[in-house]
């Protein structure tokens, strides 16, 4: 998870994503996709950005539980609501999509339904971490969110192919080489020392 959201910081940093005020709201689900997020915010924090997290639903977990902790003790906001649409714009230079991964299925439930119907709404980019939350893992979702980055985690998952946004980065080098043989994995040669590679 340290490597996952260090990779997404350091993808998002790459694509000069942000012009203006580095300011970046991140949305944290309730799973291994928000504790990846997490790490993005802190990472996004020590290379000079002003990142902010919306994070409703926090897992009894002590995993999650440090994760805040470090978040809170680099002053890192925590919002208590989710802003409309319109402040967001206002407010930040780009979002983070780290609500769901590869474990969502079915209707999605609330708070997270109405917060992708505002996410749907704005109009900064958006950089979704692993895949575009809502999305079936293989089939994707073509009401579903449309951002304009992806950083896919250990490889790009089936879904990927749907992806029409401007940057597509893998990141999470971490896939030790009997494993990439086992599952038959065919990853790209990650460059020197980097962690992440860019697809697109
Ligand atoms: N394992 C790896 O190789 C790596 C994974 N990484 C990251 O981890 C995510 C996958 O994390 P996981 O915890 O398995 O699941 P998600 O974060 O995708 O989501 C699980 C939570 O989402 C809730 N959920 C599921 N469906 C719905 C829905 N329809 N509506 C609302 N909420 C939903 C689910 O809630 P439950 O009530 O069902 O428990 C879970 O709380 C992966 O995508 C990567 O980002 C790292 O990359 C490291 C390598
Ligand atoms: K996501």
């Amino acid at each position: 998870m340290e490597l996952a959201g260090l990779s997404c910081a350091t993808a998002i940093a790459k694509s000069s994503f942000t012009s203006g005020l580095p300011t970046v709201l991140v949305i944290c689900g309730p799973g291994n996709n928000g504790g990846d997020g997490l790490v993005c915010a802190r990472h996004l924090k020590l290379f000079g950005y002003e990142p902010a997290i919306f994070y409703p639903k926090r897992p009894n977990k002590t995993l999650f539980e440090n994760l805040t902790t470090q978040c809170q003790k680099m002053d890192i906001p925590f919002l208590s609501e989710f802003p409309q649409a319109e402040v967001i714009d206002g407010a930040y230079n780009l979002a983070i999509d780290a609500i769901f991964g590869f474990s969502f299925k079915g209707a999605v439930r609330e708070p997270f339904g109405s917060i992708l119907n505002t996410l749907k709404r704005i109009t900064i980019p958006i950089a979704s971490v692993d895949i575009p939350s809502g999305w079936d893992v293989e089939k994707g979702n073509p009401e579903g969110l449309q951002p304009d980055m992806l950083i896919s985690l250990t490889a790009p998952k089936q879904s990927a192919v749907h992806f029409s946004g401007r940057y597509h980065y893998l990141g999470g080098r971490f896939v030790p080489l009997a494993l990439q043989k086992k599952y038959n994995l065919s990853l790209p040669d990650y460059p020197g020392t980097e962690c992440v590679h860019r697809l697109l």
